[in-house]
């Protein structure tokens, strides 16, 4: 799999937003060591803070199904720069996902901005915070 078709399994993944009240409209593909793709889209709600972004729902769908090899992430968006994720999602990308495997970030032109997820959230809480 390479990134440009994780890129469209993002950008399919786009079309199934459900953005009533911000209209922004955010895809992602999770792919797993196994070749598996996981597509998630943002899903609002009326109650805002209930909305869950596209990059969580990808990955809640994975671990919900016994998924949690992971091996990349593409997220997309209608934005100047590539899209940027929200720090509840960097926060739950960096317990979930190896330290040194890629997020693709993009647009709908095209610009790519590859991060690994170690550098997505400096000095994030981690399980290890837990330890007395
Ligand atoms: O990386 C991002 C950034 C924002 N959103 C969603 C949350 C909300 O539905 C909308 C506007 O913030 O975009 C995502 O899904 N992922
Ligand atoms: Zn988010």
């Amino acid at each position: 799999m390479n990134i440009e078709h994780l890129i469209s399994e993002a950008k399919e993944a786009r079309n199934m937003a459900y953005t009533p009240y911000s209209k922004f409209n955010v895809g992602a593909a999770l792919l797993t060591k196994d070749g598996k793709v996981y597509k998630g889209c943002n899903i609002e709600n009326a109650s805002y803070s209930m909305t869950n972004c596209a990059e969580r729902t990808a990955l809640f769908k994975a671990i919900s199904e016994g998924d949690k090899d992971f091996v990349a992430l593409a997220v997309i968006a209608d934005t100047k720069r590539p899209v940027s994720p929200c720090g509840a999602c960097r926060q739950v990308i960096s317990e979930l996902c190896p330290k040194d495997m890629k997020v693709i970030l993009t647009n709908l032109q095209g610009d790519i901005q590859e991060i690994n997820v170690e550098d997505l959230l400096p000095g994030a809480f981690s399980a290890e915070d837990l330890d007395e």
